[in-house]
């Protein structure tokens, strides 16, 4: 009888495109994230991905101080994968955003394969009433954010951290982004097995119909052969619904509130756990198993 296939699931649970004022259940201090990531990983996720806040006002914080807090705690109490965000906020610079993971060396970094334009303008018009602080309404109005991932930038990350050993989530939010990955796997800029992350329903990038998952894999595919591991995040409503589709097919799926505040149609969620339990009983429902941080570092050939 062959051995079910394992399925990782990522836990992104705070990141800078949601604001405090969307959610009470937010992770917003060291202490809150610290908890939503243990939490996640008690549920199941395998990766826990980090943004960190400044803990008064809930703006994205990318000083390798404000990570340190609840790094200290999660590694003292799980053993996940932890993933360090390279993409910060999108009005960050490259600089900027490489800091934490270079100065904490993980196992994984989020690497954003293209630059595109962010569009966070879309969630103003539902939660415009309920913003508390000025940066939120300017941060979310902004329609001109160019998210600058510049080949010569994508180089700099690659090979400022892949120098301490660090693996990285390859974020692909369009085909684009494929063929990018693509130019630096062929380059031997980057080695197999490539964890590539695939994003979908986020404005700027793909759609996440199930035709846009179709090709976003199909093109991987023909792309890698089997040198990759796929994954898939849909942003918003499209976030289950997505990670059916992908696990139905072999893929690994990304849960958490930096993705979607929402645990059923109108619902928010109350908590990271929430979520990773909700893509469980899906994964486990289509007869699969998840995978634990240890069988996640040898599907993705980490460090450890
Ligand atoms: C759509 C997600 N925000 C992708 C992401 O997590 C980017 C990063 O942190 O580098
Ligand atoms: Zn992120």
């Amino acid at each position: 009888m062959a051995k079910p296939r394992k399925t990782i699931i990522t836990c992104a649970v705070t990141g800078a495109i949601h604001t405090p004022s969307m959610s009470e259940y937010l992770p917003v201090t060291p202490a809150e994230i610290a908890e939503a990531a243990i939490g996640a990983a008690e549920a199941g996720a395998a990766v826990i991905h980090l943004h960190a806040r400044n803990p008064q006002d809930g703006r994205p914080d990318q000083t390798p101080e404000a990570f340190e807090p609840f790094l200290r705690v999660i590694k003292q109490r799980s053993d996940c994968v932890v993933n360090i965000t390279t993409g910060g906020a999108p009005t960050m610079s490259i600089e900027e955003r490489v800091r934490p993971a270079a100065t904490w060396k993980p196992e994984v970094a989020s690497l954003n394969m293209g630059t595109m334009n962010f569009g966070l303008f879309p969630m103003l018009a539902r939660f415009e009433g309920k913003l508390r602080h000025e940066w939120e309404r300017d941060y979310l109005a902004n329609r001109d954010i160019v998210f600058r991932n510049t080949f010569g930038d994508i180089e700099h990350i690659l090979t400022t951290l892949g120098a301490n050993g660090t693996r990285f989530e390859f974020e692909c939010y369009d085909s684009a982004h494929l063929y990018n990955l693509k130019h630096f796997f062929d380059a031997g800029l980057v080695k197999g097995p490539l964890f590539i992350q695939t994003v979908f329903g986020l404005m700027g990038g793909i759609g996440a119909h199930p035709e846009d998952v179709m090709h976003m894999k199909r093109t991987a595919d023909r792309l890698f052969g089997d040198n990759y591991r796929w994954s898939v995040l849909g942003a918003g409503k499209n976030q289950m619904a997505v990670a059916a589709m992908a696990a139905a097919m072999g893929g690994h799926v990304r849960v958490g509130l930096e993705d979607s505040l929402w645990n059923g149609p109108g619902r928010l969620a109350r908590t990271n756990a929430e979520q990773v339990t909700r893509a469980r009983q899906i994964i486990e429902g289509l007869g699969l198993e998840i995978a634990t941080p240890d069988e996640a570092r040898e599907i993705l050939a980490l460090k450890g």
